[in-house]
């Protein structure tokens, strides 16, 4: 291989990169970003005081596969010493809330969360886990997350917690994501087990192998939940871009938008604002939708797929207060959307993560989430809605739901566009039409990113090292 032109310079496009410049088998590699900067969603805020928020993802979980992955990875760039361990044990880890009749209730969880009635929920939900082993196996090859919950576990559970829980992943509705994309473990569960119960305690199938390096060997045996970086979460795509820049073999190329690409006797051409360049092969690791508009038209049924993968716009607002103000601690708080459409939930970030508190002085750092899916409905189009009234709405929430009464001291507020894609029903069906599209028509052409198999910093990290392994038909030895 050539040349590896890799679009778009997130962490799937990073990590595509740094997988390519870890083989000898390509001899280029160009990555290309729209905007001034490389990292996509994983954005910090390092403040000159020493204060870090986050205004993407801000916890990274260390298990499975490709949590091991990841930290291969990160141990690889030399970021081990500045890892901020949160383990199961840490309140942060044991406390999360839901706010439900306007009141907040945490989460059940234990022998006594499944033995005890905890509100909001109106009985043990032992009641509702013990018959799911004996509730038969579904027929159906796709389902929304909300039928599959009814069906096995009873409404109760899919209305308030499942509700909660894909607000706080997905921003999305469970009633239109799916089981099958969104949570494989339980759709496998269900199949292989014939329950989620059982598949839970069985296991529900083999695996990707990837052997755990130091830093994930030290992330078990210290029993670790999640993870960040004493810089933040941005510390990571930019140590892969520092990575790549001294490999010598990989070209960075910030507020390079790709405009069109279209097929060339060799692979393609790349057309960007001011020039054109070529390359043998493309791994796309942009939003579907932007891959979409670049495509030539002659990948119509692709161009389609592409666009009909929706996506949903979240307001993040990063708030900081003067003292120790919150009545709880933990992880922080869900909202089932029958309680409040809008706002989806508020995380305690000076809970799991202290150190990124400003140094002198006593602080809390939360962040509210609004919008998702329920944007449009609650707030109107994303183009008219103000940072004030935003700020205002979040403020209100840490006023009503947390009893803070006092004004944040600094406050910012970021409107992520699209954000977060949504994987609906019969996402898996038309993502493996995709793939057939560009295998029959022999397009060099590789689909990566959060748009297609898995939302996760992890499974997008993943997903680069997937595509550069198919590509070229060998396991990638990077810092296994
Ligand atoms: C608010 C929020 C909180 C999250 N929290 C977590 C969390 O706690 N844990 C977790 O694991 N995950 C979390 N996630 C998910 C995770 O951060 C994302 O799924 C992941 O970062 C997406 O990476 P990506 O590379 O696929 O896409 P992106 O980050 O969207 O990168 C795509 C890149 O392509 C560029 N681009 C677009 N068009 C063009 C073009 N025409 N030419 C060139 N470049 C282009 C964009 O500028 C962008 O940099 C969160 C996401 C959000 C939004
Ligand atoms: C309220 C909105 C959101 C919060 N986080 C996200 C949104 C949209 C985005 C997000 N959070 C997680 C992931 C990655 C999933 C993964 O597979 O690792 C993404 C994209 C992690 C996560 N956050 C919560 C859960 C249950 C998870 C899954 C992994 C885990 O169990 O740790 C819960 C949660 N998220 C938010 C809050 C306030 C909250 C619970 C109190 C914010």
């Amino acid at each position: 291989m050539r040349t590896v032109a890799v679009l778009g310079g997130g962490i799937g496009g990073l990590a595509a990169s740094y997988y390519l410049c870890k083989s000898p088998h390509v001899s280029k590699v160009v990555t290309l970003e729209s905007s001034s900067r490389f990292g996509g969603w994983m954005w910090s805020t390092r403040r000159s005081d020493g204060a870090v928020f986050e205004h993407g993802p801000r916890g990274i979980r260390p298990a499975g596969a490709v949590g091991r992955n990841t930290l291969n990875m990160v141990d690889d760039l030399g970021l081990a010493g500045e890892i901020l361990p949160v383990t199961y044990s840490h309140v942060a880890s044991k406390n999360r809330y839901l706010y439900v009749n306007k009141q907040l209730h945490r989460m059940p969880s234990g022998i006594s969360g499944l033995l005890q009635t905890v509100p909001p929920f109106s009985r043990p939900l032992l009641l509702s886990v013990a018959p799911e082993m004996l509730v038969k196996k579904g027929k159906k090859e796709d389902e929304s997350i909300h039928s599959f919950v009814s069906r096995r576990f009873g409404k109760e559970l899919a209305d308030i917690a499942v509700d909660s829980l894909c607000r706080g992943v997905f921003a999305g509705d469970c009633r239109k994501l799916s089981v099958r994309s969104c949570f494989p473990v339980l759709y496998n569960a269900e199949q292989h087990r014939g329950s989620v119960t059982l598949g839970m305690l069985l296991g529900t199938g083999p695996n990707h192998v990837i052997p755990p390096g130091p830093l994930s060997q030290r992330s078990i045996k210290e029993s670790w939940a999640q993870w960040s970086l004493s810089r933040g979460m941005e510390s990571l795509p930019e140590s892969i871009t520092e990575f790549l820049e001294q490999s010598g073999r990989v070209q960075l190329h910030r507020e390079a938008a790709v405009k069109h690409i279209s097929p060339s006797a060799s692979g393609w051409t790349i057309h960007l604002e001011d020039g054109v360049m070529t390359a043998d092969h493309i791994i796309s690791a942009l939003p579907a939708k932007a891959l979409s508009s670049v495509l030539p038209l002659s990948c119509q049924p692709l161009i389609q797929q592409l666009q009909d993968i929706s996506t949903v716009t979240v307001a993040v607002v990063n708030l900081e207060y003067e003292g120790s103000i919150l009545p709880v601690t933990g992880f922080g708080h869900l909202v089932p959307s029958s309680e409040d459409q809008g706002l989806l939930g508020v995380v305690y970030d000076s809970v799991p993560f202290p150190e990124h508190n400003r140094p002198n002085g006593q602080t809390t750092r939360v962040t509210v989430m609004m919008g998702g899916a329920w944007f449009q409905e609650v707030f109107g189009v994303p183009e008219a809605v103000t940072d004030e009234r935003l700020l205002a709405r979040a403020t209100e929430a840490v006023q009503c739901h947390l009893g803070v009464t006092t004004v944040p001291s600094w406050a910012r507020v970021c409107l992520h566009r699209d954000c977060i894609p949504q994987y609906y029903q019969g996402h898996f069906r038309a993502v493996e039409s995709m793939r057939s599209f560009i295998k029959e028509h022999n397009l060099p052409l590789s689909l990566i990113g959060s748009s297609y198999d898995g939302v996760s910093v992890n499974d997008v990290i993943f997903s680069g090292r997937t595509a550069v392994e198919e590509l070229l038909g060998t396991g990638v030895n990077a810092g296994i």
